[in-house]
């Protein structure tokens, strides 16, 4: 399983360095990367939820599950509806706490506010860099709901910023540093931040968040003889993953005629926010669940 990750993660870096050293300006290829990652470890590791949370699901347990979840996806979007600049920074805060948190699997286990800086800096880091290193694009999809120009001069110092707050609340933790963390805090983000915007994105999101969390979730799921194979833990993604699929493909569709490519693409965003809202704080619970058993070892 580690080598899976290891893997793919070389994948990513070689993809963004493609990229970079071809300066190839094709924004089809970038989308069917984008979209090929994202249908493929994006959006089903996220579609287990159900499972992580209690993976002996009783009907009745099920119900208050998708009762609870459904809701959440309900408010988050009505808090877009209503305020979007507060909702996009809840969106911003959120993710960065748990792309942070990934980083950390195993190495964490307690919910101190030491915790939740260093997943925050972590998270704040990288997702400064991406949106960052494309600027203009970041600026051109937001442009519907704030103008964020003037942060454009001061994107190192931020940047810095956060690399300063990782170190000082890892020491801080009293968490090591690990090889992989040198890489992490120097060719990636080098990588990341002269990448094509969706590359980026996807390579972070996909090979160092959601290919990781799936790793943690099979690994956890395998234990429990109903889902004790690859194949039949596949088959548990499938159906929330299609009904996603589905939906988000739907709602673009309609926005197709009426929508500019900025407003589609933050729409589109947005969608993957209102899924993500239930999934980060369920997520958190199960990374909590499992952080004193080792997410390799099945
Ligand atoms: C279970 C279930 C389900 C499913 C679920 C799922 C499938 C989930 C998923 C989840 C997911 C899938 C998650 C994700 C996450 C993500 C994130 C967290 C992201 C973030 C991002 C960001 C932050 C961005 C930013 C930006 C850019 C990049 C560009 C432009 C600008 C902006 C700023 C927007 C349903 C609902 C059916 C039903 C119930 C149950």
């Amino acid at each position: 399983m580690k080598n899976a990750e290891f893997y793919s993660k070389i994948l990513g870096l070689a993809l963004c360095l493609f990229f970079i050293l071809t300066g190839i300006n094709s924004p089809m290829t970038e989308f069917i990367i984008f979209g090929g990652i994202l249908l493929s470890i994006g959006i089903p590791h996220g579609a287990i939820d159900h499972l992580t949370s209690d993976p002996k699901l009783s009907k009745k347990s099920f119900s208050k599950f998708l009762s609870i979840y459904l809701s959440l996806i309900v408010v988050y979007s009505g808090i877009w509806y209503l305020f979007p600049l507060f909702a996009l920074v809840i969106f911003l805060l959120f993710s960065a706490y748990h792309f942070g948190q990934t980083h950390y699997l195993q190495q964490t286990d307690t919910a101190t506010w030491k915790e939740f800086l260093l997943y925050l800096s972590k998270g704040s880091f990288f997702l400064s860099v991406i949106l960052f290193g494309s600027f203009e694009e970041t600026q051109f999809i937001l442009s519907s709901i704030v103008s964020i120009g003037f942060l454009e001069n001061f994107q190192f110092h931020i940047i810095l910023f956060f690399l300063l707050a990782i170190l000082f609340s890892q020491f801080l933790g009293h968490v090591s540093f690990k090889k992989s963390d040198i890489l992490e805090l120097t060719l990636l983000p080098i990588l990341l931040y002269y990448s094509p915007l969706f590359i980026s994105f996807a390579v972070y999101f996909g090979f160092w968040h959601s290919l990781p969390s799936m790793i943690s979730e099979y690994t956890y799921l395998s234990k429990f003889p109903a889902y004790s194979s690859l194949k039949k833990f596949i088959a548990q993604l499938l159906p929330f993953s299609l009904i996603s699929v589905v939906g988000i493909v739907l709602i673009l569709f309609f926005g197709l005629r009426s929508l500019e490519v900025a407003e589609l693409t933050l729409l589109f965003f947005i969608m993957i926010s209102v899924i993500s809202f239930p999934h980060i704080i369920y997520m958190d619970r199960f990374f909590r669940k499992i952080s004193k058993t080792d997410p390799y070892s099945a």
